[in-house]
């Protein structure tokens, strides 16, 4: 087997995608979690990306199920932008089309530039602007993580991940931030099959086929992820959907699989 399948199967990509079904599957699969976790909330931090947009309205579809059929269930949309977020109109345009039961809006930016501030303070210094504002995206990652927890701890929920196939093959989370949660209704799929399915849920035009980015980076607000990986999601699509790409392009996302292997795995134990 080529390495290029061992990885397609690590990651569960599905080679006969159906947008329509794997809404209806997925939300299932929340609708499954909720009952058997016994749990009755769901919370999602909300960006104006399309992996939290999609994954958002299956939260919603799923808990409005729950209730129609006599259960519990409640989804928390959750705002957690860092001060005042560039693009807030889409984060805006998502929270409309989403329709969340509830709203909690949340600034991160006193929490993260407060550890950063405490780290300095005990002494921990930088060898850059660069390096600085790189740990503290990350630390903005993990502040948007306790939030959400906090969250999920009042109101009996679970934190939902929005991972997927093509975030996950190049390890482009930050771990215990973004790449921590409960359960990932999104696992497994191409980013172009997570905006293909936004597009069967009638999601906004513009959220479908938005340009990704984590937005983590004071320095370089709104930096796409393409800039960062070095790749296209098209090239990583292809990939997973098992198409031959660019070697160069391939190397590169086997060579950032097998760095990022720790990511994706439970802490190592003795
Ligand atoms: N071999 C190994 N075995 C076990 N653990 C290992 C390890 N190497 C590093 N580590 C640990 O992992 C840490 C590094 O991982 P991490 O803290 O995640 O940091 P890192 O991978 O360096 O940075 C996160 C990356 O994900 C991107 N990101 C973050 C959040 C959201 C999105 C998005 O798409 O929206 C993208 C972000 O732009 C950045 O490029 C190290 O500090 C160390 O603690
Ligand atoms: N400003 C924010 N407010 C609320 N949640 C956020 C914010 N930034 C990131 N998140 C959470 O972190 C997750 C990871 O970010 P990521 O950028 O991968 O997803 P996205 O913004 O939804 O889509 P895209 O990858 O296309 O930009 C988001 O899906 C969302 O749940
Ligand atoms: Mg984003």
């Amino acid at each position: 087997m080529t390495t290029q399948q061992q990885i397609i199967d690590a990651l569960g990509i599905d080679r006969n995608f159906d947008a329509q079904r794997e809404v209806e599957r997925r939300i299932d699969f929340i609708i499954r979690q909720l009952k058997e976790s016994g749990t009755r909330a769901l919370v999602l931090g909300i960006s104006g990306g399309v992996d939290s947009t999609t994954t958002g309205r299956l939260c919603q579809l799923a808990a409005e199920r729950i209730r129609e059929q006599g259960g519990d269930a409640t989804f928390y949309a959750m705002r957690l932008p860092y001060g005042e977020q560039h693009d807030e109109d889409d984060a805006q345009a998502a929270i409309n089309y989403i329709r969340a039961d509830e709203q909690l809006d949340v600034n991160v930016k006193p929490s993260a530039d407060g550890m950063l501030a405490s780290l300095e303070q005990a002494g921990l210094a930088f060898n850059d602007e660069y390096q600085r504002d790189f740990v503290q995206g990350n630390i903005k990652a993990r502040a948007r993580m306790i939030a959400q927890y906090a969250v999920a701890g009042r109101h009996n929920g679970l934190v939902v991940g929005t991972d997927h196939g093509a975030e996950a093959v190049m390890g482009f989370f930050t771990k215990h931030g973004d790449g921590a949660c409960d359960i990932t209704p999104l696992a497994g799929l191409a980013k172009r099959q997570v905006r293909a399915m936004l597009s069967v849920l009638d999601g906004p035009e513009a959220l479908v086929n938005k340009v990704p980015t984590a937005d983590l980076e004071t320095l370089s607000p709104g930096r796409t992820d393409e800039e960062a990986l070095g790749v296209t999601y098209d090239q990583i699509d292809d990939f997973l959907e098992g198409r031959e790409i660019d070697r160069e392009a391939a190397e590169r996302i086997i060579r950032t699989y097998d760095r990022t292997a720790h990511k994706r795995e439970l802490p190592r134990a003795p």
